[in-house]
């Protein structure tokens, strides 16, 4: 059993004058799997770092249930860590590789052969054991990676990026793969990635971070279709949410260019209950809340526009196509017997009342 607990954890780096992480609160549950996702530069390294105990943390709490860890060694800490670089030893058989970390604890033969040989079954890699990494795809020096890591039955997995090394397809076979290695091993596991995609397929909660601050925490499916605000608005998803400013009035939302839009009586209500009247708001709608079938320009006949295909794109069973309207650039995501040529102009439909209008200046949304 492992419950992690972050109390307002903070990290100075030496000789900087700001802080890489700023108030990092947050609660794990034993046996989750959290993904810390945000750009690059944004703090993920460097909380999993301080987990790990391999960077100092400046100030707050961390706990493991219920254990104050700050200044416990890294090696009591019952945390196992893999890397992008897979860190294995070129010289060292598969079976060595693995079983290395238990040798140095001076674990029995017998009792490192059963652990090697279970973690091998697990991974997939009992045929590679005599193998030296040199001899091994990407995807199986990962896999041995993780192994060292199960062999020693932490209570925390972390994983730093693992699959950035791989190739695309590999990239979503092991994907698939850690989901169902984590089910088998149960520790609770913080996985820190870039990509969006990776965070939606293996996350139980997603931890969505932005210079060093948490911006948002939930599933998946919270994260998609409740962000708090633009930047998770933006992050998550592919392609990423359109956006479009304008200012609230009467029931419509209208942009410096002239575009109109009829916002739905419901979503009105709330904008005007909340003094958004007269003010610019920003309304964020999916790729796929914008239509182009017959049947959706006569439903949302209210919201239909004029737009000028700039880019197509076949992704097989869609398409999607970069419009314009007036100045603003529209993501569509049509059924790909829907195609259209650059150059085209074409209408679409928006179905406003699966969008989100976000405030300007403080970016939240407000539904
Ligand atoms: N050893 C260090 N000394 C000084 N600053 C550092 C050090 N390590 C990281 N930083 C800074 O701290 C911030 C956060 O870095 P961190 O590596 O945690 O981000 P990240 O989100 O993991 O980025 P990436 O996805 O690129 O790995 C960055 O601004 C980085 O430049």
């Amino acid at each position: 059993m492992a419950e992690i607990r972050l109390e307002h954890i903070k990290k100075t780096y030496p000789h900087m004058d700001t802080p890489s992480v700023t108030d990092y609160n947050l609660a794990i549950h034993d046996k989750e799997f959290i993904v810390f996702v945000g750009p690059s530069g944004s703090g993920k390294s460097t909380v999993l770092r301080m987990i790990a105990g391999l960077e100092e943390i400046s100030g707050g709490e961390f706990y493991i249930d219920g254990k104050l860890m700050n200044d416990v060694s890294p090696k009591d800490r019952y945390i196992a860590m893999v890397f992008q670089n897979y860190a294995l030893y070129p010289h060292m058989t598969v079976y060595d590789n693995i079983g290395f970390g238990l040798k140095l604890r001076k674990m029995p033969k017998d009792d490192i052969e059963k652990r090697v040989h279970n973690a091998a079954k697990i991974l997939g890699i009992e045929d590679y054991l005599d193998r030296k990494p040199a001899d091994l795809s990407g995807g199986q020096r990962q896999r041995v990676a993780m192994g060292r890591a199960i062999v020693r039955d932490a209570k925390v997995l972390l994983m730093d990026e693992p699959l950035s090394n791989l190739d695309a397809k590999l990239r979503v076979e092991i994907r698939a793969e850690i989901t169902k290695i984590h089910k088998k091993i149960n520790a609770t596991t913080i996985y820190v990635t870039h990509d969006q995609t990776e965070a939606m397929t293996l996350a139980d909660r997603i931890v969505i971070i932005d210079r060093g601050d948490i911006q948002q925490v939930g599933t998946p499916q919270e994260l998609y279709n409740e962000p708090k605000n633009i930047f998770v608005a933006t992050f998550i998803g592919m392609p990423s949410m359109n956006l479009i400013t304008g200012k609230y009035e009467a029931g419509m939302l209208i942009t410096e260019d002239g575009l109109r839009f009829m916002v739905p009586d419901g979503m009105s209500k709330v904008l005007s209950s909340n003094h958004y009247s007269g003010k610019n708001v920003v309304f964020g709608i999916r790729s796929e809340d914008v239509l182009s079938e017959q049947i959706a320009l006569d439903t949302y006949s209210d919201n239909v526009v004029t737009a000028k295909v700039n880019i197509a794109e076949l992704m097989g069973a869609d398409s999607m196509l970069y419009t314009e309207i007036g100045t603003h650039e529209l993501i569509a995501r049509v059924n790909a017997r829907d195609y259209h040529q650059p150059g085209e102009e074409i209408k679409l439909a928006l179905n406003m009342s699966k969008g989100h209008f976000f405030d300007q200046e403080t970016t939240t949304r407000i539904l």
